[in-house]
């Protein structure tokens, strides 16, 4: 038998993408495996994320350091882990959720909580010898995800003068993932083409998709259907198109209007919302819209949910907040049709795959996530494989803390080879 049990628990303050300080976890076993993870930063947070404790101190790093959730991990997380089994994440994960004690684990910080959550799985895993999808997800998990690719940045990603927040590539067409990646690649590299010979702009936002001088979705998808061609690939059938409009930053709450602020100026009340994405969903071949409606309208959910649920992926993001509760309440009011998976959001990996449950028995989709501020760590992509969520979105292709994850997925594709299946069905 491997001693899986738990020597010694470490932390760190490392740097993300966008160059803010973040917490990794060091994990030492007993039997001499030790491993490592980083935890993701979100810009446009719902409000019922778990939270992500920073220092407030203004003079250092802008007030963003993460010493005190560091701490935690020291001085309280790792008296309580020492001896115990890494390979019980059931039990680890029971054991922080109950040290912090608080609702949405404003005490130890979800950060300081998330970190030595995926690290215990991370380091069980290396020490049993197996791959970590297979270690999370066992025999049955085969699905590689089809990459939702996020080329034009938008909304509080980047400066560009464009609400919504993700314009995204699906090659939904493709055979296998490692296909899916390369038409995904190619039609980026046409899209930079374009855009330099159009003098938009070739800049990137947070995720590595480009970040041009457009003020429309009509012009991004346009964009998207020219390179989509350019680069010899059929829209409707090799690629479809999503968006993540992210609609929380632009609503107005007192007066319940949606205002496109970064553009047009434009206020649209939540109905006329849904026409727009309706109209858009005809012109092009749009197969999900993630945050059509903001986390606090359900009535506009309700509304895009009855008018369009029927033919496009609607999924939540800020409304579910990868947590089981909020998700209930989405299938009872009917709601959305998709959730995304964001492990921070929750700030446990056992929660996570509590809400994936529940998503699941109730016909919900699932789409693993990134987060804009990510890192090095590539454990999103073993969790997709894990949970057989046939979906994720990990960003562009020009920015390494991106293309961990989709390297990953390479690495993976090969060890399943034959038995690897692509994505799902819409
Ligand atoms: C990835 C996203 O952005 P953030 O991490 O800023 O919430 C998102 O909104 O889906
Ligand atoms: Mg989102």
């Amino acid at each position: 038998m491997t001693n899986t049990l738990i020597r010694k628990v470490l932390a760190r303050q490392v740097l993300d993408s966008r160059g803010n300080p973040t917490v990794e976890a060091e994990i030492h076993l007993e039997n001499g495996t030790c491993a490592t993870a980083i935890v993701p930063s979100g810009a446009s947070t719902g409000s019922h994320e778990a939270l992500e404790l920073r220092d407030n101190n203004k003079s250092r790093y802008g007030g963003k350091e993460v010493w005190n959730a560091v701490g935690n991990i020291k001085k309280r997380i790792a008296p309580e882990l020492v001896g115990k089994d890494a390979a019980n994440q059931a039990e680890i994960d029971r054991i922080l959720i109950e040290l912090d004690g608080s609702k949405n684990k404003s005490v130890l910080g979800a950060n300081a909580i998330l970190a030595v959550s995926l690290c215990v799985a991370r380091a069980a895993a290396k020490a049993i010898g197996v791959p970590l999808f297979k270690y999370l997800g066992g025999s049955q998990a085969i699905t590689l995800p089809i990459p939702f690719a996020n080329l034009i940045n938008g909304g509080v990603h980047s400066d560009a003068p464009l609400d919504f927040q993700e314009f995204m590539i699906v090659p939904k067409g493709a055979p296998s993932f490692k296909e899916g990646l390369r038409y995904g690649v190619e039609i980026f590299h046409t899209l930079k083409t374009i855009l330099h010979e159009k003098r938009l702009g070739t800049g990137i936002g947070d995720e590595g998709g480009f970040a041009p001088s457009i003020s429309s979705a009509t012009q991004a998808l346009d964009l998207l259907l020219e390179a989509t061609e350019k680069a010899g690939y059929s829209p409707g059938k090799d690629i479809f198109y999503a968006l993540d409009a992210a609609a929380t930053e632009l609503y107005e709450e007192g007066v319940k209007i949606y205002v496109f602020k970064k553009s047009q100026n434009i206020k649209l009340p939540p109905s006329h919302l849904v026409e727009l994405y309706r109209e858009l969903s005809q012109k092009y071949p749009l197969i999900s819209i993630e945050d059509g409606m903001a986390e606090n309208d359900w009535e506009g959910w309700k509304q895009l949910t009855q008018q369009l649920g029927g033919t496009l992926q609607l999924v939540g993001d800020d409304l579910f907040v990868t947590n089981k509760e909020f998700l209930k309440k989405g299938i009872e009011e009917k709601v959305a049709n998709a959730i995304l998976i964001k492990v921070n959001q929750v700030g446990t990996l056992t929660e996570t795959f509590q809400t994936v449950e529940l998503a699941k028995k109730n016909g919900y989709r699932i789409m693993v996530s990134h987060r804009s501020g990510e890192s090095e760590d590539p454990f999103i992509a073993d969790l997709a494989v894990a949970l057989n969520a046939g979906q994720i979105k990990t960003g562009s292709f020009c920015r390494s803390d991106r293309l961990s994850k989709y390297n990953q997925l390479l690495r993976i594709e090969e060890v399943l080879a034959d038995n690897a299946i692509y994505g799902t069905e819409f």
